[in-house]
């Protein structure tokens, strides 16, 4: 079809059982090699730094994981990109704890502060880092606590559940008490935030401590995914230097036990999540893992509110090196090479047929047992499946048998290999993500970006990022019906090429950058210090 704009042309499928019409969205998609990042470039950036309409802050950005060292999931990747999209306007910097792989890279680390031991929580020493594009990475040494073998939070799969470290809440509960003693000022570096953003259950306590000690700092609390609390025994409370008056159901108190999670969502001064329907989802019983009621009160008083993430500029198979060949929209000759090395590599025979792909955790919350429910149907109507993944065991072993029982049709890489899923999302014309909840995903925005239309639940940062008949598919249920519905439509497409064609163009100009989400941000964090009453200094 050459470089066509479809602006307002509707592609009406001649095959019954895709009737759906789909009007491309977005307006111009005319193509052509400098199209889509450039102009979001240009349009996209609200703030310069030192507007003064908006003060520029110094802000702590505290996280468990990055994906410049170490990434077990969509955290790593949020860790490494939001803060660079938010210097643009602001002095931010990020605290993680020197894990084996910080301490195994080359970069130099200079000693620059020092915590005391608190409770039973070790002291430690505060080391500074400068990546190569300026990013300053302030990173807490405590070999006891970080220096093993193994995952950030974890020898299990994956890391998270089953198979933690035992002393995980000593770990987090110094990383959090480190936070609210540098924004304090206590650890001797000479820079001060003043704000602190901070993610996930690992930095839960950090707005507590402040609470405990008299502080009234601006804290952001952002939620990747509720269902990893950080649950512990009410008895440690003493060991984490937790008052024993904050352990009650307005505090850390969870069921009888201590939630870290819960600590940052009562202490923060505001809670914010990575999509907006995931912000409201978390409120209602069915998805707010036993804190919807909290949530909801949060909501009601305008201090829980939704922030889609987004995807940065390495994501873009015009240029990402990982690929066996480059393309854009409308080169499918470089996206079949894409394919052609995943058949190879994952042991599929050489088809025209359609190739699904599933790289994820593979967890009871990704929905892979439907994928593998799926399977046989997928393979019977011509289609191949390829799976990269690691998570629970069970469902490790359900994989490798599904593969063996499909030789050349069903691939699978138990492990984490992020070229392999660059290739992937490059290789596979559709995305498996059938999700019981997905806060945002962040594999639907990379699959589209590359060509690979998602098929996936109706649910959170899912149904708010892909258009259903347009750039993917949505299904209402989890259950297989739902599901093999959406996948039979998917077939329908794949094989009315004009349509097939429309949609992934359709798909690859999705605007899901870093940039759209300066302004949010910014727009808070101001907000919640003028709440705080704290002077946000320009910084022209
Ligand atoms: N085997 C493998 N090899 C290589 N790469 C692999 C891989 N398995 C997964 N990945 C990568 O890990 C990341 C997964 O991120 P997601 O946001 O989709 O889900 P996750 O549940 O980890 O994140 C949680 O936090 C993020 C961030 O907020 C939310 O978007 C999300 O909804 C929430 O569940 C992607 O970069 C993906 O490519």
């Amino acid at each position: 079809m050459g470089n066509v704009a479809l602006k307002g042309i509707d592609f009406e499928t001649k095959n019954d059982s895709c009737s759906r019409s789909i009007s491309v969205p977005s307006g111009d998609l005319a193509f052509d090699e400098h199209s889509d990042t450039e102009r979001d470039r240009d349009s996209d950036e609200p703030f310069e730094r030192g507007d003064s309409r908006h003060p520029a802050q110094r802000i702590l950005f505290v996280t468990s994981e990055i994906a410049d060292f170490v990434k077990v999931g969509g955290l790593g990747d949020v860790s490494s990109a939001l803060p660079r999209a938010l210097a643009v306007h602001h002095d931010i910097r990020v605290l993680m704890p020197a894990y084996r792989e910080v301490l195994a890279s080359s970069r130099k680390i200079r000693h620059v502060g020092h915590l005391p031991a608190y409770a039973d929580l070790p002291a430690c020493e505060v080391g500074e880092m400068t990546c190569d594009d300026g990013l300053v990475i302030y990173v807490l040494l405590c070999p006891e606590l970080y220096e093993r073998e193994g995952g950030p939070y974890g020898t299990g799969p994956g890391g998270y559940g089953s198979g933690g470290w035992e002393d995980n809440d000593i770990r987090f509960a110094r990383l959090s008490l480190a936070a609210a003693e540098i924004v304090a000022g206590h650890a001797g570096l000479d820079w001060q935030p003043q704000l602190l953003h901070l993610n996930d259950w690992a930095c839960g306590l950090a707005p507590a401590y402040l609470a405990w000690q008299g502080l009234t700092v601006p804290t952001v609390f952002t939620i990747h995914n509720l269902a990893y609390q950080g649950l512990y025994e009410a008895s440690r409370c003493a060991a984490l230097g937790i008052p024993q008056s904050a352990f009650h159901i307005e505090g850390v108190e969870y069921y009888g036990k201590l939630s870290f999670m819960k600590a940052g969502i009562v202490y923060a001064s505001h809670v914010t999540t990575v999509s907006a329907t995931y912000a409201q989802e978390i409120t209602t019983p069915e998805f707010g893992c036993g804190l919807d009621g909290l949530l909801r009160r949060k909501s009601e008083q305008g201090r829980l509110s939704g922030i889609p993430n987004g995807i940065d500029d390495s994501w873009d198979p015009r240029t990402d090196a990982h690929l066996v060949q480059a393309f854009s929209a409308n080169d499918w000759r470089g996206k079949r090479a894409n394919a052609e090395y995943v058949r190879h590599r994952f042991g599929l025979a050489p088809s025209a047929g359609p190739l699904f792909a599933m790289v994820s955790r593979m967890v009871h919350q990704k929905g892979v047992d439907l994928v593998i429910e799926a399977a046989p149907s997928i393979v019977q109507a011509g289609g191949q499946l390829v799976f990269i993944g690691s998570g629970e065991r069970r469902v490790e072993a359900q994989l490798d048998r599904l593969a063996e029982r499909y030789p050349g049709a069903v691939g699978v890489y138990i492990g984490f290999d992020e070229d392999e899923a660059r290739c992937i999302y490059a290789g596979s014309d559709f995305l498996l993500m059938p999700s019981r909840f997905e806060p945002c995903g962040l594999s639907q925005m990379y699959a589209q970006r590359f060509g690979s239309l998602p098929i996936a639940h109706r649910t959170g940062g899912l149904a708010d990022t892909i258009e259903d008949g347009v750039t993917g598919f949505l299904f209402d249920e989890v259950k297989l019906a739902s599901f093999m519905q959406a996948i039979q439509q998917a077939f329908s497409v794949y094989h009315s090429t004009e349509l097939f064609y429309a949609m992934r163009r359709a798909a690859m100009t999705g605007r899901y950058h870093w940039r759209q989400s300066i302004a949010p941000y910014t727009q808070l964090y101001q907000r919640i210090s003028e709440e705080a009453g704290v002077e946000a200094r320009i910084t022209a």
